[in-house]
């Protein structure tokens, strides 16, 4: 059967909060006729999304790899020391959810408070966030819910470095915490939970929790994928459907072939922080002068739109560790034998597998002590008296740690590596996306803003500084590989010390340079002595200028855009209002993390769901039905007994 061109509801765009709003309603009521377009593939059944351990491959830049968009910063940047970053972005049904690290955390409860917009604070949240988690961890909180259809758990297995990793962590200061996802613990370290079924060893997708388990039970929800929605079409102000064309132009002479569907109730636009500006502004929807410059026809005025874009920006160091240590190294690498060890031992048993892991098993939450807030600079002091110094519970900085290189393994030495993330949570830098044209294939204006203001170099240096003691102390450590760090001069106490001869011989026994001295450039350190009590490294202003030189150079994305269609007054340059209607216009919502007006200190996923269910609350009130809880099952969920593992999939 084609699909109608006619429906009650349509959803642009198939990520986190559009499969939640996508699913919630359609199961809430299946006589409402609800469409679902998602500018990527259909992601059910993908090797390659469902076995969590694989997730880098999303990252490759291939030409095959058709996952992730890669949207280019327009201009170099001289806050990057000429440099143009590059925020990889999901394209595919579930969005983020498909291809992210799966790494579970959540915002602080002041970080909703902040939206100041009723209905939105932590406490009339905390229901929502509740009932979308089916959580698989002891706990000795009331913040988590267990009946919800996303999986989160340890996942399959825990290396020992992540042990390391918090006996180290404590050794500098930071307490173990058993629950840093509480909602207010802002300072302490954990075993990370991951988005995995710790039942079935998979992922735990958007799009298999909400839109597959509704599909495979009834049949009004209607699922477009390889469709890139163009624009929303309005007759007045009021949104009555949307045009899509297909995901590639490919048709005759680049002719623009566009199917429209229509609306009869409610267009919600939830293509993502990057995607759903660009729709509004194809619209009509943006700011006038900018429609007058690409020649559309403005209908509704709202300069806010593709304005204030927020990420959190992480810095990444890698160090070395002993050969006895479990990493993902060889496994990444491309050592087959490696591999097939691994994907068969996935095959049988994948709720314990190794592959049933991100391999990021531990991290910390941290805010500075007085004494460090000095040596932190002027502009950091201000945004601290301003935005944290009053709000114990946001963290400045999260850590983590990856038992891998996460890095292109054809560009590292051999040996095993561990990586140490250094996020920034609450930047104070802002970027923007416009379109430059009204075809949906040409690119857009995009500039990152990434550390275009000064107060963000401060925090990264302190933690870069704060992972380098961590991995100092831990038993593991085998030396700093020296190319992923930032470039001390040689003779200063700072300067990195690479590989210790002990494991350097270990790696290439029969190597004739092992060991060869000659000058600075090889010397491999001292062998390492487990028993050595550390001093802090001391670096001088001349270190922290190489420090701040390397985060120019290599600050990136940690993938958690939001922003671009802020939920606050319009006259502040707000485009959706408290019930996510966009000003101006009536029966449009956009429901993403766009609509976020200030940052959520998390890793972003966690908090897409929760905008999702808050907007299909909002959706379904004013269309006058009422959501059904608890969601349809997840359709892979575990059969109880007598099947073979692989035979759990449906
Ligand atoms: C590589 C990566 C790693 C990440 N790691 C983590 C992690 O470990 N933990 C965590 O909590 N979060 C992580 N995140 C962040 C998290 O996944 C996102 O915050 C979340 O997915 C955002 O949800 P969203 O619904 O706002 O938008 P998105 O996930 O961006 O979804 C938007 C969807 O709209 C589609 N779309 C865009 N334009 C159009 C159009 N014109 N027409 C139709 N469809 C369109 C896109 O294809 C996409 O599917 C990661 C994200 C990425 C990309």
């Amino acid at each position: 059967m084609g699909h109608p061109d006619e429906v009650d509801v349509i959803v642009a765009g198939g990520g986190p909060a559009g499969c939640v709003v996508a699913g919630r309603l359609a199961y809430a009521d299946p006589s409402l006729k609800v469409m679902l377009i998602e500018g990527g593939a259909n992601n059910r059944d993908d090797p390659w999304v469902y076995r969590p351990g694989i997730y880098v491959r999303n990252m490759q830049r291939n030409g095959i790899n058709d996952k992730a968009k890669f949207y280019l910063d327009t201009m170099a940047s001289s806050y990057l020391r000429g440099r143009q970053s590059i925020v990889p972005c999901a394209n595919i049904l579930g969005g983020g959810s498909s291809i992210n690290f799966q790494m579970y955390t959540r915002a602080s409860a002041s970080d909703w408070d902040d939206f100041k917009t009723p209905g939105w604070t932590a406490q009339e949240l905390l229901p929502l966030m509740k009932r979308l988690e089916n959580y698989q961890k002891p706990t000795n909180n009331d913040t988590h819910g267990y009946d919800g259809p996303i999986a989160i758990s340890n996942g399959g297995t825990i290396t020992a470095l992540a042990q390391d990793f918090l006996r180290a962590s404590d050794a500098v200061g930071i307490p173990f915490s058993d629950d840093l996802q509480d909602l207010d613990t802002s300072h302490a370290s954990e075993i990370w939970a991951k988005y995995i079924n710790r039942h079935t060893g998979r992922r735990s997708d958007a799009a298999t929790a909400y839109v597959h388990s509704v599909m495979d039970v009834q049949n009004n929800l209607y699922l477009r994928t390889n469709a890139r929605v163009s624009r929303v079409i309005f007759e007045g102000t009021k949104a009555v459907g949307v045009a899509y064309v297909p995901a590639k132009n490919r048709g005759h002479k680049g002719q623009l072939m566009e199917t429209i569907v229509r609306a009869r109730k409610m267009v919600v636009v939830s293509s993502g922080t990057l995607g759903t500006p660009q729709i509004l502004e194809r619209s009509g929807v943006g700011s006038k002068e900018l429609m007058e410059k690409v020649g559309l026809n403005c209908v509704s005025d709202l300069p806010g739109v593709g304005e204030e874009y927020q990420d959190h920006y992480t810095t990444l160091s890698i160090y070395r560790v002993s050969q006895e240590s479990h990493t993902l190294d060889d496994f990444l690498r491309g050592d087959k034998e490696v591999q097939r060890e691994l994907f068969q031992e996935w095959e049988v048993s994948p709720e314990k597998a190794r592959l049933s892991s991100n391999a990021i098993d531990a991290g910390f939450k941290i805010r500075p002590t007085e004494a460090e807030l000095k040596e932190m600079g002027p502009e950091f002091n201000a945004l601290w008296d301003k935005y944290f110094k009053d709000k114990p519970d946001k963290p400045v900085m999260f850590g983590s740690i990856v038992s891998a290189a996460y890095a292109d393994h054809s560009l590292l030495p051999p040996g095993k590596y561990i990586t140490m993330f250094q996020y920034l949570e609450y930047p104070a830098s802002r970027g923007k996306i416009h379109i430059t044209s009204p075809d949906p294939y040409k690119e857009p204006f995009f500039d990152s803003g990434f550390m275009n203001n000064k107060a963000d170099f401060a925090p990264i240096r302190w933690s870069y500084k704060k992972t380098r003691e961590i991995a100092r102390r831990m038993d593991a450590f085998r030396g700093e590989l020296a190319s992923h760090h930032p470039h001390f001069h040689p003779a200063s106490p700072a300067a990195c010390r690479d590989i210790d001869i002990e494991t350097a011989k270990d790696i290439l026994p029969n190597g004739f340079t092992v060991g060869i001295h000659m000058g600075t450039w090889h010397r491999p350190s001292e062998p390492y002595n487990a028993d050595k009590v550390h001093d802090d490294i001391v670096y001088s202003e001349e270190d922290d200028k190489a420090i701040d030189d390397w985060i120019a150079d290599h600050v990136e994305t940690t993938w958690h855009s939001l922003g671009t269609c802020a939920m606050k007054p319009r006259e502040e340059g707000g485009v959706v209002d408290g019930r996510l209607n966009v000003f101006g216009t009536q029966n449009l919502k956009c429901v993403d993390l766009s609509i976020c007006p200030d940052n959520l200190g998390t890793n972003t996923y966690s908090s897409a769901l929760l905008v999702g269910e808050k907007g299909a609350d909002l959706v379904a009130e004013d269309l006058g039905i009422k959501l059904k809880l608890p969601h349809a099952p997840v359709p892979h969920a575990p059969v109880p007994k007598g099947v073979p593992a692989t035979q759990q999939v449906r």
